[in-house]
């Protein structure tokens, strides 16, 4: 049978489980040099699959970590691998497999129906120890988490805390089965904060969930940050504004510059 046909006919099998795996080396490629990982990193691969993507990591000589759930893809992994030390397989699920402790980084394809607890994982916790991802995602999951003025607190918090940028569009052909919807690769990198700025920018952020309609220049005067309009104006932020239109990196400047003041043991902002 020819070989276009022979993937024709894969691409059109049912797929209840929603698992589509990757079969795109050009995707692959950009997935890998995203993070650009070397031997003195650790890696996740979150949901390896058969293991396309650990194969890809395994070549840049980091440390592999390759999570999977399924018992049978489990075995495929052990089997591959088993002669790269690089290279650990762990049957758990990417919910609830405990992160490391150091830094790491994600190379994944994972299933899409786990984006948001994923990322949820990844980006919320209080000390993240992810330093950078490249994961692919729905289209629209893409769009919702890279605008800038995100639709909720959640991913205000995630925005303000890491840069998310949608590097490229992937078309569901590069997938098999293929999804019904496009895909994204989506490009995350942390941007270290201090814990003063950190507990400032989750308070500025909670006001503006409590209030989307006050102007900038109330809610910041409401929490009680100093002579508001100079805090602003030196954000570059126009006091007049509504809360809800200011990005999560404008209220992270004007919480790093609070920081900065109060590190400094001074009022003057
Ligand atoms: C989209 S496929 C990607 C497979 C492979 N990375 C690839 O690109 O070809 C997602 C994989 O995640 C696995 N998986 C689904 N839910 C999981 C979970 N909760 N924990 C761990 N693995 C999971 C599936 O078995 C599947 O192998």
């Amino acid at each position: 049978m020819p070989r276009n046909r022979r993937s024709r006919l894969r691409a059109d099998r049912p797929n209840p489980s929603g698992v589509h795996f990757l079969v795109s080396k050009d995707v692959l490629d950009t997935l890998v040099r995203t993070c650009t990982p070397g031997p003195d990193d650790l890696v996740l691969d979150l949901g390896a699959g058969p293991g396309v993507v650990t194969a890809a990591l395994a070549r840049t000589h980091a440390r592999v970590l390759a999570v999977e759930r399924d018992p049978e893809f489990v075995r495929t992994l052990n089997s591959r691998f088993r002669h790269n030390d690089r290279v650990r397989v762990i049957q758990a699920d990417i919910r609830t497999v405990a992160l490391p402790r150091r830094d790491f980084l994600v190379v994944a394809n994972p299933p899409y129906s786990l984006s948001t607890p994923l990322l949820r994982r990844l980006l919320g916790g209080r000390r993240p120890n992810l330093r950078s991802a490249a994961l692919t995602v729905e289209w629209g999951f893409a769009k919702r988490v890279t605008t800038p003025v995100p639709a909720s607190r959640e991913l205000a918090w995630w925005a303000s805390r890491f840069d998310i940028r949608l590097v490229r569009k992937v078309p569901a052909d590069h997938f098999r089965p293929q999804p019904t919807v496009d895909s994204a690769v989506l490009a995350i990198r942390r941007r270290p904060l201090s814990r003063t700025t950190e507990i400032l920018l989750g308070e500025i952020l909670d006001a503006v969930e409590r209030s989307p309609y006050r102007s900038a220049h109330a809610l910041v005067r409401r929490i009680g940050l100093g002579d508001a309009r100079r805090l602003l104006k030196r954000c570059d932020i126009e006091p007049g504004r509504r809360a809800a239109t200011i990005t999560p990196r404008e209220w992270r400047r004007v919480a790093e510059t609070v920081s900065a003041r109060l590190g400094r043991g001074t009022d003057a902002v």
